[in-house]
């Protein structure tokens, strides 16, 4: 999507032909920093230090990193070790695996000397699909837009949205904002309300960065606030992301998505999750039991950094020296609390029959 005007994804290979850029989110919003990522190890840094972030841009990120281990080390050990590196990156978003289970299963069957060719092509693949994917979910959710949109003529549809599930986290296009960007570029009149998103504020810092590149209406609203915005019907629909969507239809998103969903479900307000196929985790059956939460330092929590008045970068410790703190980076949301899923193939029910005929490839790679 748009920055300052001009076209950009949030990761690609360089002119080199081999070496990977990414926009470093942990600069945003204050500093536009393009990182050059050389090295398996460095694409394992960028996502355990949430250089990037967001479950697909993950995925996409370690398929890269694959590629550059193998320009180093194509022999099976260089491609173990490439993967058990980057696995371990990040806990929570399914995507990770997923990527790599595709890059291995490319890469293992062919001669070392064709591994670091078939790898680029292969990182290239996912990462287009991506952003096809992301398309198909724009045009799937636009319809539900549109719908509310049907219903009061001439007046702005509000759509609530938690963390950053945009073009960012994602390669292009966003899954949670996709259709919001689909619909601003229909003429529909959309307003996004942007929950900060404590304690690394992806909301505040990322949401609202890339809305406002891009001309769409938004408004940041501390994380506390979605319920009363229901409450006084300010809120349409509410479209969050998500790391990881059991086999039932739970799903795992940024830590307070699920607060969201019980204010959306008390007051009648439809609660859509926007989802790429990748982020379906077949193998797990129960999502509130068995998907592992990121748990984060809890400097996340005590310090904050912002910008100064006269312009500089600062950080301040706002708890006091001596009280714990605890830093649950997601939460699931049970199914029986989600309206749909957005997904590249249609608006699914939340529950296993849905995503089992919607996808039925993934679940026999599941079962192998
Ligand atoms: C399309 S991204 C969906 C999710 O990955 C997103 O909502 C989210 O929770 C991101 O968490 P983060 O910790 O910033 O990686």
């Amino acid at each position: 999507m748009k920055v300052d005007g001009k076209h950009f994804r949030s990761i690609w290979r360089e002119r080199d032909g081999w070496s990977v850029g990414a926009i470093d989110q942990r600069r945003l919003p204050h500093e536009f920093v393009v990182a050059r990522l050389t090295s398996c190890e460095d694409a394992a840094v960028a996502i355990r230090d949430m250089l990037v972030r967001g479950a697909p841009l993950i995925g996409a990120t370690a398929a890269y990193g694959m590629a550059l281990a193998m320009r180093e080390d194509a022999s099976d050990a260089g491609l173990k070790l490439a993967y058990e590196t980057l696995v371990v990156a990040r806990p929570t978003a399914i995507n990770l695996k997923w990527a790599l289970d595709e890059m291995r299963a490319t890469l293992a069957p062919i001669d070392p000397v064709e591994r670091a060719e078939a790898a680029y092509a292969r990182a290239d693949e996912i990462v287009e699909q991506d952003v096809e994917i992301n398309r198909g979910i724009a045009a799937n959710g636009l319809a539900l837009i549109e719908a509310i949109a049907a219903k009061k003529p001439g007046e702005v549809v509000n759509v609530l949205t938690h963390c950053n599930a945009g073009w960012l986290a994602t390669v292009d296009w966003g899954t949670a904002t996709a259709p919001i960007y689909l619909a601003h570029e229909r003429g529909i009149k959309v307003h996004v309300w942007v929950d900060e998103t404590r304690p690394r504020n992806q909301g505040a810092s990322l949401t609202a960065w890339e809305l406002g590149h891009h001309g769409v209406p938004h408004t940041v609203i501390p994380d506390n606030t979605g319920g009363h915005l229901m409450q006084h019907g300010m809120v349409d629909l509410a479209i969050v992301g998500t790391d990881r969507v059991a086999a039932n239809g739970d799903v795992c998103n940024k830590i307070g998505t699920y607060l969201k969903a019980l204010a959306a479900h008390d007051n009648g307000v439809p609660f859509y999750v926007a989802l790429p196929s990748p982020t379906i985790d077949f193998a797990v059956h129960d999502g509130i039991r068995d998907i592992p939460i990121e748990q984060r330092s809890g400097v996340e929590v005590t310090d904050m950094t912002g910008r100064t008045a006269d312009g500089r970068l600062e950080t301040v410790r706002i708890v006091p020296e001596n009280s714990p703190v605890a830093n649950y980076a997601f939460d699931v949301t049970p199914a029986r609390l989600v309206t749909g899923l957005i997904t590249e193939r249609g608006v699914l029910k939340p529950d296993r029959a849905s995503l089992a005929a919607a996808f039925p490839e993934r679940i026999s790679a599941a079962a192998e």
